[in-house]
């Protein structure tokens, strides 16, 4: 019985991997996200990063690999999650949970900085709100979304979503996926990594 549900549940990570593999929208919303984050490196630009639960620790995963290390050493890259307990209890308890990343954008977002939003659900408000403040400050947005894409279906100005109509679980195993394979192409624009 458990091992039966062991092999049911990896075999259902790998249908759903398999079903984005062979989404060639995918690969190019994948290519296109990349270009957007390098463009804006490239110009002295920074990489914002937000999410909830685990999208939350993706969003965290997302920018210590560019500001810290990825596979090899290498210049560090701006990039940083809003994570701070401090700035987002007091937004929380100020203004409400739905402010806590747009507040942190309004504060610290600069025309031409990406904001790379993670949904697996693509409904939570306060991930929507960042999008419209990241807009209002001329940022450009990448959103990682899940099944239909919610309510940022197309609001990014490039958006990676993972088709599967189930739970969010397996929408953030390839999220992590597709946040590696940025980095990777981040690095191979910018450093000619390969
Ligand atoms: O990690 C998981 C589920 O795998 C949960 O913590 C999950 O991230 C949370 O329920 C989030 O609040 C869901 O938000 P979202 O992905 O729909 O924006
Ligand atoms: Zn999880």
């Amino acid at each position: 019985m458990v091992q039966q549900l062991i092999q049911n549940s990896l075999a259902e990570s790998q249908s759903v991997l398999d079903r984005f593999v062979n989404n060639p929208k995918q690969i190019q919303a994948i290519e296109a996200a990349a270009q957007v984050l390098v463009e804006a490196l490239k110009n002295g630009h920074k990489i914002i990063s937000c999410g909830n639960g685990g999208s939350h620790c993706d969003a965290m995963h997302f920018a210590e690999e560019l500001s810290g290390r990825y596979r090899e050493n290498r210049p560090a890259l701006a990039a940083m999650a809003i994570s701070d307990p401090s700035h987002i209890t007091c937004v929380s308890n100020d203004f409400g949970y739905n402010f806590v990343f747009s507040r942190f954008i309004e504060g610290l977002g600069q025309e031409g900085d990406v904001l790379v939003g993670i949904s697996t659900s693509g409904n939570s408000a306060s991930i929507i709100e960042a999008v419209s403040a990241a807009k209002q400050k001329g940022m450009k947005v990448i959103l990682l979304t899940g099944k239909d894409g919610g309510k940022l279906a197309n609001l990014g100005d490039a958006e990676i979503r993972v088709e599967h109509e189930g739970f969010a679980d397996r929408i953030q195993e390839i999220h992590i996926k597709v946040i590696h394979i940025m980095i990777q192409l981040v690095e191979y624009h910018i450093f000619g990594r390969k």
